[in-house]
C-alpha cells in the first residue's frame, strides 16, 4: 500500500522561510499541545506536497528550551506530513567536519534536561525503540540531494543536543570531543527526533556546521554574529538541497523499509481500560493509528 509523501523541512536558526513552492500560502495550525512555533508554509515542488515550519518562529522568538517541539511534530503529523526534514545550525567536534560542511546526522545523545519530551505519560504509556532515531532512507535522500548539489556533505555523525542558551564551557566541549565521541552540538534535535519517532514519522537531520565550538586551538570560540554570517553564506546550498529532495522521494511512498511509520504498533504498555481519555483525545493525531 502506498500513500502520498509530503516533506516537512523545518529550518533552524537563519532559515526562517523556503521559496520556489508552487501555491505556497501561510496557514494556522492548531495542535492540542500548544501552539506551533509559527505558521506552516505549504505548497508543492515538483508535484510534491512540502511545508516548512520555522523552529524558532518568523523573526526567531523561540529559545531553543522554549520551541514548541510537542506541537510542532503534532502539527505537522496533522497536516498529514510523513517525512521530517531538519536543517540545523551545529558546531564542530572534528577539524574535517569544518564550518560550511554539512553533516548528515544518525545519532544524538541528548543532554536537554527542561522540555516536554514525550507525548506520552500518566494514562497512555509507551516506550518506543530509539535505537536508531533517524531514518536511512530518507537520510539517503539527503545526502544524495546534498552532493547534487555540490555540497561538501559528511554521513553519519553523532549530535550531542545540549539545553544551551549558553555556549558550552571549554572544559564541556573537549569533553564531548574526546571522552563521549561527539561530533557535532546544537540545541534543537533533541526532543524533536524522538517526537518524531513517537508520531510515526520519518525523521532525518542535516546539520550545516557553523564553527568549531570552543576546542580548537586555531580558532575563536564560537559566537553568534560568525555562525549567522556563515549560516547566510550557505543557505543557497540548503535551498538547493531541499529542492533536490521532491525528486528522491517521489510521490508516492511505500511503507518505510526501516519501520519509522510502525514505530508505535507495540509501544503502549497501558491497559485499553486505565487509559485517560482526555489524553487519547490529544493523542489523536499522534496516535490515532493504532488507538
Ligand atoms: C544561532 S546560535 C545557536 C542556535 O542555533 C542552532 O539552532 P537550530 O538548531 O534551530 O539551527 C542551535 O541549535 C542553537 O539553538
Ligand atoms: N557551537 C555550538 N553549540 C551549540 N549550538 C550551536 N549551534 C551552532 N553552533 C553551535
Amino acid at each position: 500500500m502506498s500513500t502520498k509523501t509530503k516533506i516537512a523541512v523545518i529550518g533552524g536558526s537563519g532559515i526562517y522561510e523556503i521559496d520556489g513552492l508552487e501555491g505556497a500560502e501561510w496557514v494556522t495550525v492548531e495542535s492540542p499541545w500548544g501552539a506551533p512555533s509559527d505558521q506552516i508554509l505549504t505548497g508543492s515542488l515538483n508535484g510534491v506536497e512540502m511545508a516548512f515550519l520555522p523552529r524558532h518562529g518568523r523573526g526567531h522568538i523561540h529559545s531553543p528550551t522554549e520551541v514548541p517541539y510537542r506541537a510542532n511534530i503534532d502539527a505537522l503529523k496533522r497536516l498529514g506530513v510523513t517525512d521530517v526534514i531538519s536543517v540545523s545550525a551545529c558546531g564542530s567536534f572534528r577539524e574535517e567536519m569544518a564550518p560550511g560542511d554539512f553533516v548528515v546526522v544518525d545519532q544524538f545523545i541528548d543532554r536537554t534536561f527542561a522540555r516536554e519530551k514525550s507525548f506520552f505519560g500518566t494514562g497512555c504509556v509507551a516506550h518506543v525503540s530509539a535505537a536508531h532515531p533517524t531514518c536511512p532512507r530518507l537520510s539517503d535522500a539527503c545526502e544524495t540531494a546534498a552532493r547534487d548539489a555540490g555540497i561538501n556533505v559528511h554521513r553519519g555523525g553523532t549530535y550531542l543536543a545540549m539545553e544551551g542558551p549558553q555556549f558550552s564551557t571549554l572544559a564541556e566541549s573537549k569533553m564531548y570531543r574526546e571522552h563521549w565521541g561527539a561530533d557535532v552540538i546544537g540545541m534543537t534535535n533533541m526532543p524533536e527526533a524522538k517526537l518524531a519517532r513517537e508520531a510515526e514519522l520519518c525523521y532525518a537531520s542535516v546539520a550545516m556546521v557553523t564553527d568549531y565550538d570552543s576546542w580548537h586551538p586555531d580558532h575563536g570560540e564560537v559566537d553568534v554574529t560568525a555562525i549567522i554570517a556563515t549560516l547566510t553564506g550557505n543557505a543557497e546550498k540548503g535551498r538547493a538541497l531541499i529542492k533536490g529532495l521532491p525528486a528522491l522521494l517521489g510521490t508516492d511512498r511505500a511503507p518505510c523499509p526501516h519501520g519509522c511509520d510502525r514505530a508505535l504498533e507495540f509501544a503502549i504498555l497501558t491497559a485499553p481500560e486505565k487509559r485517560d481519555p482526555a489524553l487519547l483525545a490529544k493523542l489523536d493525531a499522534v496516535a490515532g493509528r493504532i488507538l
